[in-house]
């Protein structure tokens, strides 16, 4: 459970005062997430979702991320809304945090993923890319390249207290990755952490997209790619090629991929694999003491790294047509 900043009743009270939302009728903290504490706010006007941001939400980066929301609401992109304060600001301040309310999105994240879901994320993913075509605040990437080698030297001396060797492979796979990362994909902003629990489906139908709090410019493909790998392999450690094809067909269907944004994505899913295994890395090595969540698991993006270090890599999937198109032919 993610919550890191207990708010008291009092702030509480004097905060939600702040807004046309009568009065508080409970606030409990949210048994998930790793990142900001988030509460379920439920007020005179119904249920809403209160977010004190943490650590690695930059507070420079918080206008971006509302300006985001707003524009998806905007494009019909279901999807939370920030609420503003009478004031007409939404961003402002609770226990020393930066602090927003925004809508309830009704819906469940799905426990056990089953290619129905892939399918619907991959249409999902395509109208997301095309919605902020035309969104006009930029943010970089802070987690590509450079934060990993960052994130790297923070953890490297420790790194094989969780593997034995990992330390050795990460610096492999970063001087790998350094050498091999596309340069002229097409980009614009991308989600950058679209896994299930972002996801909402009322019964078998995607309902809508929360947590946009990585949102950032970069390869489009590269959002496909960190979906191949949150969503497209088992509990057991293994790839579903079904899953994937089903993603990334309907994906192409609202967005076509082009040959070189393929060709890549090999390259792209360990990049991504690295990233959240340099994120959960750090996570787990320096826990909060005392705090209530429960950290991610690196050891499972180091078995998805090896996956795509091996030789059965995407390519072997479904990447292996001339004209680029996903292939049928599981090569066992
Ligand atoms: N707008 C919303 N409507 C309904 N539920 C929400 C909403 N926003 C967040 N939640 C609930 O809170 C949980 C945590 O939210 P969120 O994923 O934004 O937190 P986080 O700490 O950023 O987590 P993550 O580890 O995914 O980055 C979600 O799984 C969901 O149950
Ligand atoms: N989705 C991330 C956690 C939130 O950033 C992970 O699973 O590592």
């Amino acid at each position: 459970m993610a919550v890191y900043t207990e708010v008291s009743d009092e702030d509480l009270s004097a905060f939600v005062a702040q807004y046309d939302l009568g009065a508080v009728l409970s606030c409990k903290g949210i048994a998930e997430g790793v990142e900001n504490s988030n509460f379920l706010l439920v007020t005179e006007r119904g249920p809403y979702i209160l977010t004190l941001y943490e650590k690695r939400t930059k507070r420079e980066d918080l206008p971006f991320f509302l300006g985001l929301m707003e524009h998806l609401a905007v494009k019909g992109v279901a999807s939370p809304l920030p609420v503003a304060g009478r004031d007409g600001v939404a961003l402002r301040e609770l226990c020393g945090r930066p602090a927003v309310i925004v809508t309830f999105l009704a819906g469940m994240w799905p426990r056990r993923v089953q290619p129905m879901h892939c399918a619907q994320l991959g249409e999902a993913l395509a109208r997301l890319h095309l919605a902020v075509a035309d969104f006009t605040m930029t943010r970089p990437n802070a987690l590509s390249l450079k934060g990993w080698h960052e994130l790297f030297a923070k953890s490297a001396d420790r790194a094989d207290e969780v593997a034995v060797g990992l330390r050795d492979t990460l610096r492999a796979e970063l001087d790998a990755l350094e050498a091999h990362w596309p340069t002229d994909l097409p980009t614009g902003v991308i989600h950058a952490d679209l896994f299930p629990d972002n996801v909402f489906f009322r019964g078998e139908t995607l309902s809508g997209l929360i947590d946009f709090y990585f949102a950032c410019n970069d390869f489009l493909a590269y959002d496909v790619a960190i979906c191949i790998n949150a969503w497209c392999f088992e509990i057991d450690g293994s790839f579903n090629a079904t899953k994937a094809r089903l993603l990334l067909a309907n994906y192409r269907k609202v967005r076509p991929l082009s040959r070189a944004e393929l060709d890549a994505l090999p390259w792209l899913c360990r990049g991504s694999a690295t990233r959240f295994l340099l994120t959960r890395l750090y996570d787990w090595l320096n826990r909060p003491p005392g705090a209530f969540v429960q950290p991610k698991d690196p050891v499972e993006y180091l078995r998805k790294l090896r996956f795509h270090q091996s030789t059965r890599s995407l390519r072997d999937y479904f990447i292996d047509d001339e004209d680029g198109t996903a292939s049928a032919a599981d090569p066992a």
